[in-house]
């Protein structure tokens, strides 16, 4: 055979390289396109020479003129190029792999010197570590980031065996049911009782009475456990599993919205038979938003029709983010028998009564191994493209030890690139000890997680914060819960320790408050603790404070990013059917209010009633039920408002004049500019653009205030208005009669006239609705979602079930799950999640405006 190395460069790297370089994309603007479609038709040709068509000499001739042709196109200027506006150091390797294989003269050169920039970027981090270490004494300064390169040997230790964890999946997926498992086996509880179970005791971690009896899960609740697993020499190392399982229900999304902000890593379930679901692409979301690495388990493998490869699939397509399966299903269904370690080449069993103990086994099932053998090499080329040093391994056609393999997992689930998917049934008490391995194995410790505050004697500076014990105190307030002693306070310590009897500083309002009882949370229950070291969550007593207030020994002047509450989209009137209850009412809703930011009351003075909003339907009457059930008031509820908003419709000019002279002290402001529409149906924008100083400072203040307040209550339906942005250029001022008060009101009368002239518009939330049911009842479902105007995007039709993806007008969908339980037998199911505001139809907008100025009608005439 000829020589293909002397022409190709390396062609056992080439081979394995096509078929990752044909089928994925690169990030950013780059494309290895024009690469692999030179490095294809060279190895067409090697393929058609091995195979006995054509001729080496052929092949060296075509494989030349591939090398010219590479030569002519890319300088060596241009490859660098493309190199250094790559962001992932393994696509770059690739590329310059597969480019210096076709031209060994030209790019190499290019590789090397991106290569050695890569070296020395490294090396200069290393230094940067090793002069800031000496800085570690004094904390404040900016050795923090130092520190973090350079963990004291005695934490690293102790930080090594912390995890902070969340569970979060789509509804019914399993969540709970899985803690039950964990906290079993982790020996916190002594039973295993299920969600909605016979014996009437329900999970653990359900411990509202509502959850029991509703079997949803409403509040996350935090636990904590200590999972043991043996090291490499097979010593047992003992791990701290902090854990908060959380609700799947979207109206409950603020409880895994906080979670994941305060946690360093999750598992993501999801159902073998359904896969990817609505709210696994909800739990996607806020997973990247707080930057939380995943680790996946598809749950219910005793299911009939389950196919974790779906899953793994549905998570690689809709999720986008790679995943490759570690563990392989041994049977499935009701024959689900336990899994094979991907990584060990290990098939493990449960045994005992509630699958306490894992048998493990060199014997892989022979029909088993051919499968085995092909999701492993997935597995590693999955990697490979996420993980340089496992791509290195990669194309130097090497095995990847069982060390290599579960390291290059670890770092690329913990850079965010990369999640591994276990399998199991929690249910049958299956194959939840080793995705607690997994936990352990590839989740981070808290130190192996940025988390920045900003510093506000810095200028609002960024500084990473750094577990230490030793450390000045920073924590963060993430979940308030009435409870009776008093307030708990859930904290996550992200530097320092609190102590019992400590006083700690809010930065919010630089307050000191004494910490008089710090607990650890098991569920409802607790357990009294002295103090809580970094990278750990606990919860206090006694400290008054709002969801989201940093606090700090009050030496620091750090506070941290709150979490993101997303706006409520549907509202009722309520008030206590009996008026002695009112007290209690009050109560109530100021708890409720407190405890959850996505809950919200106000008071409309015009109709006088107090009104609720919230996530949706089951969110209110949740709160309804639990007023009655643990205030004892029974409340009387009106019809479910739908939060309409207002925008307005074109640019106006205005120049408006406020000027009463009454006797005595005038009123005089005069107010000159434009409003437009902001472009995005999201916040106003007020801005001044006075030259010469026809308005003061201080009254120019005053008509912010003005914009604000009339943005509020918008004129056409008096709800709040959205995109709307004011601009007030010129003005004039009194003397005497000018005052804030009269610059508020002119800037309210001049928002009123230029909105109502602009041809403004009523906007009503749009939902992303998600239904799914048995195949049979397709035909009623679009029915009845035609019916309500809601716009079909996608149907996905499964084994014996379909799932219809629609946007519906949130207005159109009251009532809409009694109807879809009548037309499926109660099979279906579905969830909504606000989507957007859009202009709502004419028609509806016309009969809001005309109900509204009735109401305001008869309000002037009494
Ligand atoms: N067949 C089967 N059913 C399961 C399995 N795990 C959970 N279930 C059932 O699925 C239902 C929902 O389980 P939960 O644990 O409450 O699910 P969840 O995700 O916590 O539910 P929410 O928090 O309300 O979203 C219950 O009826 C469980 O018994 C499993 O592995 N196999």
């Amino acid at each position: 055979m000829f020589s293909l190395r002397s022409v190709l460069g390396a062609p056992s790297a080439l081979r394995q390289l096509l078929p990752s370089v044909s089928r994925r994309s690169i990030p950013g603007a780059l494309s290895l396109r024009p690469f692999s479609h030179m490095i294809r038709n060279s190895l067409t040709r090697l393929r058609a020479t091995s195979s006995g068509t054509g001729s080496a000499a052929a092949v060296t001739v075509g494989a030349t003129r591939q090398i010219e042709q590479v030569r002519g196109m890319k300088t060596r200027s241009s490859v660098k190029r493309l190199c250094d506006g790559c962001k992932s150091q393994n696509f770059l390797r690739l590329r310059c792999a597969s480019t210096a294989a076709l031209r060994p003269s030209g790019v190499a050169p290019a590789y090397q010197s991106v290569m050695r920039q890569w070296e020395q970027r490294r090396n200069a981090s290393a230094s940067a570590s090793a002069v800031l270490e000496a800085a570690a004494a004094s904390p404040e300064s900016l050795s923090q980031a130092a520190i973090i390169d350079n963990l004291d040997p005695i934490e690293a230790a102790r930080l090594d065996k912390v995890r902070n964890i969340g569970i979060a999946a789509h509804i019914d997926s399993g969540k709970t049911t899985c803690t039950e498992r964990v906290l079993f086996y982790t020996g916190r509880i002594k039973a295993i009782h299920e969600v909605r179970g016979r014996d009437a005791v329900g999970a653990k971690m359900d411990s509202m009475d509502l959850e029991r009896e509703k079997g949803i899960t409403i509040q996350s609740a935090a636990t904590f456990c200590d999972w043991v697993k043996k090291d490499k020499e097979g010593v047992d190392q003992k791990y701290h599993i902090n854990l908060i399982d959380t609700p799947g229900h979207i109206d409950f999304t603020i409880e895994v919205e906080r979670a994941l902000r305060v946690l360093d890593g999750a598992v993501m379930i999801l159902c073998a038979v359904s896969g990817v679901q609505s709210q696994t692409i909800t739990v996607d979301r806020q997973m990247r938003r707080y930057n939380v690495p995943r680790i996946s388990f598809v749950n219910k493998m005793d299911r009939m029709g389950a196919n974790p490869f779906k899953a793994i699939d549905q998570i690689n397509t809709k999720l986008k983010i790679p995943a490759a399966a570690v563990q392989v299903p041994i049977g499935a269904e009701d024959e689900f028998e336990g899994v094979v370690d991907l990584i060990r080449m290990k098939a493990l069993y449960n045994k005992g009564e509630s699958g306490e103990e894992i048998f493990e086994t060199d014997v892989i099932p022979e029909h088993l191994k051919e499968v085995c053998e092909e999701r492993r090499a997935m597995l590693i080329e999955t990697l490979a493209d996420v993980d340089d040093e496992m791509a290195e391994i990669f194309l130097d056609e090497a095995v990847p030890t069982e060390d290599q393999l579960r390291a290059a997992i670890r770092r690329a689930t913990i850079g965010l690139k990369f999640t591994p998917v276990f399998m199991g049934s929690a249910l049958a008490n299956k194959s939840v000890q080793p995705m607690l391995d997994g936990v352990v194995d590839f989740l981070p410790n808290p130190s192996e997680v940025e988390n920045l505050a900003l510093d506000q004697k810095r200028n609002e500076a960024s500084v990473k914060l750094v577990p230490y014990n030793s450390l000045p105190f920073v924590g963060l307030a993430f979940k308030l819960e009435e409870s009776n002693f008093g307030q708990l306070t859930y904290i996550r310590v992200y530097q320092g320790t609190l102590r019992k009897g400590s006083n700690v500083f809010n930065a919010r309002n630089n307050k000191k408050v004494k910490v008089p009882r710090i607990v650890r949370m098991h569920s409802n229950e607790m357990e009294e603790v002295s103090e809580i070291g970094a990278g750990e969550i606990c919860a206090v007593f006694g400290v008054e404070c709002a969801s989201g207030d940093t606090f700090t020994d009050g030496q620091l002047g750090y506070s941290m990013s709150s979490m993101f509450v997303p706006e409520p989209v549907i509202s009722l009137s309520i008030k206590p059917k009996q008026t002695k209850d009112a007290a209690n009412f009050s109560k109530a809703m100021a708890r409720f209010q407190r405890e959850d930011p996505t809950f919200r009351v106000t008071y409309d003075s015009e109709s006088e009633q107090t009104i609720i909003s919230g996530m949706g339907e089951l969110h209110l009457d949740i709160y309804v039920e639990r007023m009655r059930r643990e205030y004892r008031v029974d409340c009387e509820t009106g019809q479910p408002q739908v939060a309409y908003r207002e925008t307005i419709g074109r640019r106006v000019d205005f120049d408006h004049l406020l000027k009463k002279q009454t006797g005595g002290a005038g009123d005089y402001a005069r107010v000159m500019g434009w409003m437009e529409p902001t472009g995005v149906l999201e916040d106003n924008k007020f801005e001044q653009q006075i030259v010469g100083g026809s308005i003061s400072e201080k009254f120019l203040y005053a008509c912010e205030k003005g914009f604000n307040l009339s943005c509020e209550k918008g004129p056409l339906i008096g709800h709040k208005v959205l995109g709307t942005s004011m601009v007030i250029n010129d003005g004039a001022t009194h003397m005497t009669d000018s005052s804030e008060m009269a610059f508020k009101n002119a800037t309210q009368q001049a928002f009123r006239k230029a909105f109502v002239e602009s041809n403004p518009a009523v906007l009503e939330p749009l939902m992303k609705t998600v239904v799914t049911a048995p195949s049979e009842f397709q035909g009623d479902v679009i029915a009845l979602l035609n019916k309500r105007g809601a716009t079909i995007n996608d149907t996905e039709t499964g084994v014996d079930e379909f799932t219809i993806y629609a946007d519906c007008s949130l207005n159109g969908m009251f009532g809409f799950s009694s109807n879809l339980r009548a037309a499926t037998q109660g099979k279906g199911e579905y969830t909504m999640e606000f989507s957007h505001y859009e202009k709502a139809p004419p028609q509806v907008q016309k009969e809001l405006i005309a109900k509204y100025q009735k109401a305001q009608a008869d309000r002037n005439k009494k």
